[in-house]
């Protein structure tokens, strides 16, 4: 009897789960491992996001591997990278690091961009790179100051949430949404279903 594969999402983002979870996929295990994801001197920003998830997900299937339970599960990974031009905007975890990202990205389009990557029971390894680019209305100071008084842009990439108020700093998105927020849902899907992942939401075991 053969039946549902695991899955394994190799993340600490509440965001990729409820993701996930909107799509109708449940991982089985979370498994986050801690990884540098300091950008290679001169390394563009899609390259840091491919790269950032293929090591996410090769570290989590190596953690995995120890547990009997988790043998032959699918591994999914991502990372979301900020960039305007070549320059890559860092996950904001100081105040001023979010301020100096939000002068940045007033009044211009930057571009959103997060490396999916799947590793299959059998080792293969499935890599998708999504890009969004977004532009922001100009902001003010006073505007700049009370977002950072919201918090909200604590560990995100470029010093924002587009789920939250910088929503209204968007004036124009072109691309996926669901990727700005950490996981390109039409493509992961297809990742997923093209590797025989049962995708379909409400799938419940099997027939
Ligand atoms: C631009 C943007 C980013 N983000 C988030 C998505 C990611 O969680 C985060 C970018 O950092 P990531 O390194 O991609 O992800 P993470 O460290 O949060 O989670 P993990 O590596 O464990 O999977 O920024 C938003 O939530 N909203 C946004 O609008």
């Amino acid at each position: 009897m053969t039946g549902k594969p695991k899955l394994i999402l190799a993340s600490a983002s509440p965001r990729r789960l409820q993701l996930l979870g909107q799509a109708g996929i449940e991982p089985d295990s979370l498994v986050a491992a801690d990884i540098d994801e300091a950008p290679l001197k001169h390394e563009l920003p899609r390259n840091l996001a491919k790269r950032l998830a293929r090591t996410k997900a090769e570290a989590a299937r190596a953690m995995a591997a120890r547990n009997p339970e988790l043998a032959g599960a699918f591994v999914l990974a991502a990372d979301t990278v900020v960039s305007v031009g070549r320059r890559i905007l860092p996950k904001a975890e100081l105040r001023e690091e979010a301020a100096a990202c939000l002068r940045l990205l007033s009044g211009r389009s930057h571009k959103v961009q997060t490396g999916v990557c799947l590793i299959t029971p059998k080792g293969a390894l499935r890599e998708r790179l999504v890009e969004t680019k977004v532009r922001f209305k100009r902001l003010s100071r006073e505007e700049i100051e009370a977002y950072l008084g919201s918090g909200e842009w604590e560990g995100k990439a470029g010093g924002y949430a587009v789920q939250g108020l910088a929503g209204t700093f968007v004036v124009k998105l072109a691309g996926s949404y669901p990727n700005v927020v950490g996981l390109p849902l039409y493509e992961t899907v297809a990742l997923l279903a093209g590797e025989s992942y049962p995708v379909r939401a409400g799938w419940l075991g099997g027939a």
